[in-house]
């Protein structure tokens, strides 16, 4: 199980998150209670390793803006949350990093059919905590594909058992207030995500 852990602002839970074994961390370069500084970003980027995926998390911004701060950041993805068109996936393609489209579960769910290398499947408002309906997706998403939207250590095994995801993200359910990041839930939802 692919496991991605988003929102991260400080260097004590990188490390944590990287130690007990996540796939991919997300920096949140976007209108949000999470929103770091690419500059920030670049700093906690500097400290994973290169088998741990960093992404740089985006929501409506044109393609130029997105390039020019993953490039501060140096990230390795992007993750392109709302209505992005398909061309916003294609202008970013020679950028060399890997592509996420993060979707509600009424969009096209068919990972790849935006050039995209990963899909999200979240709930209409990210990052908010929020529950939703996760076995309405169960045979509709196909591909690498990651199930988000309410996930915490306590209801992760159920979320995959209902969906069937390739992986999972995280951000509010591993959090004690908005924006602020637990170190000891983060290992327990990388201990339960895997089973
Ligand atoms: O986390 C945010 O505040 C955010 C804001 C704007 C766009 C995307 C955002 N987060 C993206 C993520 O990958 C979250 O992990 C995902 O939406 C799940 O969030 P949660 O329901 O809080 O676990």
């Amino acid at each position: 199980m692919y496991v991605k852990i988003c929102g991260l602002s400080e260097p004590e839970h990188v490390a944590t998150a990287v130690e007990a074994g996540a796939d991919a961390i997300g920096f949140v370069l976007t209108r949000s209670p999470r929103r770091i500084t690419p500059e920030r970003a670049a700093e906690l980027a500097a400290q994973v390793p290169g088998h741990v995926l960093t992404v740089g998390v985006f929501r409506g911004e044109a393609p130029e803006t997105v390039r020019a701060a993953a490039l501060t950041a140096g990230v390795r993805a992007v993750q392109l949350h709302g209505t992005h068109p398909h061309g916003d996936f294609t202008a970013l393609k020679d950028l060399g990093v890997t592509l996420i489209r993060a979707v509600d579960a009424q969009a096209d769910l068919r990972c790849g059919a935006f050039d995209e290398d990963l899909l999200l499947v979240d709930a209409p408002h990210a990052g908010s905590g929020r529950q939703w309906e996760w076995a309405a997706v169960r045979g509709r998403a196909s591909g690498r594909w990651m199930l988000a939207g309410g996930l915490a250590p306590g209801n992760v095994r159920e979320a995959i058992e209902a969906a069937g995801p390739w992986g999972v993200d995280v951000s509010s359910g591993v959090e004690t207030s908005p924006g602020v990041k637990d170190s000891r839930l983060i290992e327990e939802f990388l201990r339960n995500a895997r089973g």
